[in-house]
């Protein structure tokens, strides 16, 4: 499978009281990845709302991510996505499988991506590109380090960190395969919103 388009990440605060609904109006607008971002230790509402995500990707044949947690993924048979202090991606791939999705992050290092690929990562995600709401200390990255990497990297490259529909299509233009949003996917007043966005990051990939 070619993975292309947007990467969508849930945030349990901002989609409090929404969450099933605003996710669903993100699939409906097509959505490449889908991440259950939750940095709670509520082990069993993680666990509740993984497989809830996992029900509404399969019906929406959607890829299901769990940030941090490679025995999450593996409890639900879904990809993970690990940064540089969740854990090492070797035994992560032999706990998954070879078919799972594993993501990296690589913040604005090449190296880092490099790293990864030769630990058998499925997608490497630089960061952050623009000011986050989300996460407003991460390492800044510019369309260069895109540049290079799609010259030296022969995986999917994801771009995050304060992407929206404003400032998207750059990011695709030098070189993104994925753009990972939250806030300018997820920050909308309405599910048909949400929907309209998803579509919008989508367009930018077949203008491409
Ligand atoms: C697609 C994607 N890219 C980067 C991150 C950030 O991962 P990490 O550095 O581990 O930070 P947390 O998200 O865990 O706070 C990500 N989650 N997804
Ligand atoms: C989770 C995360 N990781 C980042 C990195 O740079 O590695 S930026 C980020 C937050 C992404 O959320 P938003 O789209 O709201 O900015
Ligand atoms: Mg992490």
């Amino acid at each position: 499978m070619k993975l292309r388009g947007l990467y969508a990440i849930t945030d349990s605060q901002l989609l409090a009281g929404k969450f099933l609904p605003y996710v669903e109006a993100a699939l409906e607008g097509g959505v490449t990845l889908l991440q259950y971002r939750d940095k709670s230790q509520d082990a069993s509402r993680r666990l509740r709302e993984a497989q809830s995500l996992a029900e509404l990707c399969a019906r929406y044949k959607t890829q299901l991510i769990i940030n941090d947690d490679a025995e999450l993924a593996a409890r639900l048979g879904v990809g993970v996505h690990l940064g540089q202090t969740d854990g090492p991606l070797t035994p992560a791939r032999t706990l998954l499988g070879r078919n799972a999705i594993i993501g990296s992050t690589c913040h604005a290092q090449l190296e880092l991506a490099e790293q990864a690929a030769r630990e058998g990562a499925s997608y490497v995600a630089f960061g952050r590109f623009f000011n986050s709401v989300t996460k407003p200390g991460a390492p800044a990255a510019d369309t260069a380090l895109l540049e290079h990497a799609r010259n030296r990297i022969k995986l999917p490259i994801c771009a995050i960190g304060g992407i929206t529909l404003d400032n998207a299509a750059p990011l695709v233009v030098h070189g993104a395969d994925l753009l990972a949003v939250i806030h300018g996917l997820f920050g909308a007043d309405s599910t048909q919103e949400v929907t309209r966005r998803a579509r919008a990051f989508n367009a930018l990939f077949a203008s491409a």
